[in-house]
């Protein structure tokens, strides 16, 4: 196991401390691709604690009553369990997962739950509070890269009908039985394909690890270093996705991570997570100050990237290297 250190970045004071908080931000960006923020007003941690609760008592519902809006993959959106199968693993991740698309709100959440009554209006106050965080974040990356400030956060903008911004509920499922049939991965190696993704991770629930070194939105890197990211309730953990490292002609990182299952040892709890995945609006074009790579739309690159994620490991990817 390595022992490369995520930087840890505190938002405390955040308009008085903005510089500072910046240049640790794109370093971190630029040489490990991974941190986690500390300190932020919002979401709180109370914020956080609240989300994993309800969440929580969602996937308590029965599988007919999520089943009422089931995942559908050309849409990225919708609940789905023991159904994604990573590359590296060639076995579906022993998990559930709701994907909430904010701009589906109002057509594709799970909206009536009795059970849980508040559950849709927290949903969209929490995707709110994380997508202001992102756009702040998003903003020093945007000026680092040569763009106008609010370059990134206008290709992000939730007003937007098309906006696909998603959040991601995952539980991953207790671990029982036999030692010899536990489960190696929670989920398997791989990189996200977003722009930057908000992880939420709860005390307790250990087991992230991440591969400083093996980024790649292309093929190309290398490196079997991997690094434990502690699971701390408040914290958020962020990574650079795909999209960025392509939108910065790879000068930020977008790195492997995956999630090991406990050994017998461990905490054999299921295991609760949240992501939020910023991706730019479909028809925005990503491509970097050098033109490193072909421009592509953000539909196209998602397409691309839902055929490499559902494709065996070595049938390859789309080429963009113009060279
Ligand atoms: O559950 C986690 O901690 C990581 C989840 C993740 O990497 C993903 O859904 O892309
Ligand atoms: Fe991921």
């Amino acid at each position: 196991m390595g022992d490369r250190q995520i930087p840890r970045i505190s938002l405390r004071d955040f308009d008085t401390r903005k510089d500072q908080i910046g240049k640790e931000l794109i370093a971190a960006a630029e040489n490990v691709g991974f941190f986690i923020l500390v300190d932020q007003e919002r979401p709180s941690k109370q914020d956080i604690q609240r989300m994993f609760d309800l969440s929580t008592k969602y996937f308590a519902l029965p599988d007919t009553t999520k089943g009422r809006w089931p995942f559908i993959r050309e849409q990225n959106t919708g609940w789905e369990k023991d159904a994604q199968i990573r590359p590296s693993t060639r076995v579906a991740d022993p998990k559930e997962s709701l994907q909430l698309q904010y701009f589906r709100r109002n057509t594709y959440w799970p909206n009536d739950l009795p059970e849980i009554p508040e559950f849709h209006q927290a949903c969209l106050e929490f995707m709110e509070s994380v997508q202001d965080l992102s756009m702040k974040i998003l903003s020093f990356f945007s000026v680092a890269l040569g763009f106008p400030p609010s370059f990134l956060a206008d290709a992000h903008d939730l007003s937007y009908e098309d906006c696909l911004s998603t959040m991601r509920l995952l539980r991953y499922h207790e671990v029982t039985g036999k030692v010899s049939d536990m489960p190696e991965w929670r989920a398997g190696a791989h990189t996200d394909f977003d722009v930057l993704t908000m992880l939420f991770q709860e005390t307790g629930g250990d087991g992230l690890e991440v591969c400083p070194g093996r980024e790649a939105h292309t093929s190309f890197a290398q490196g079997d270093d991997w690094t434990a990211v502690p699971a701390r309730t408040g914290e958020i953990t962020v990574n650079i996705g795909d999209m960025l490292m392509a939108w910065s002609d790879d000068r930020f990182k977008s790195l492997y991570h995956r999630v090991r299952a406990p050994g017998p040892n461990g905490n054999l709890k299921a295991r609760n997570s949240m992501a939020y995945f910023n991706q730019p609006r479909p028809h925005v074009l990503i491509q970097g100050p050098t033109k490193k790579y072909e421009a592509l739309s953000a539909s196209e690159y998602i397409l691309n990237a839902m055929k490499r994620y559902y494709q065996p490991t070595g049938t390859g990817g789309p080429k963009q290297l113009k060279t």
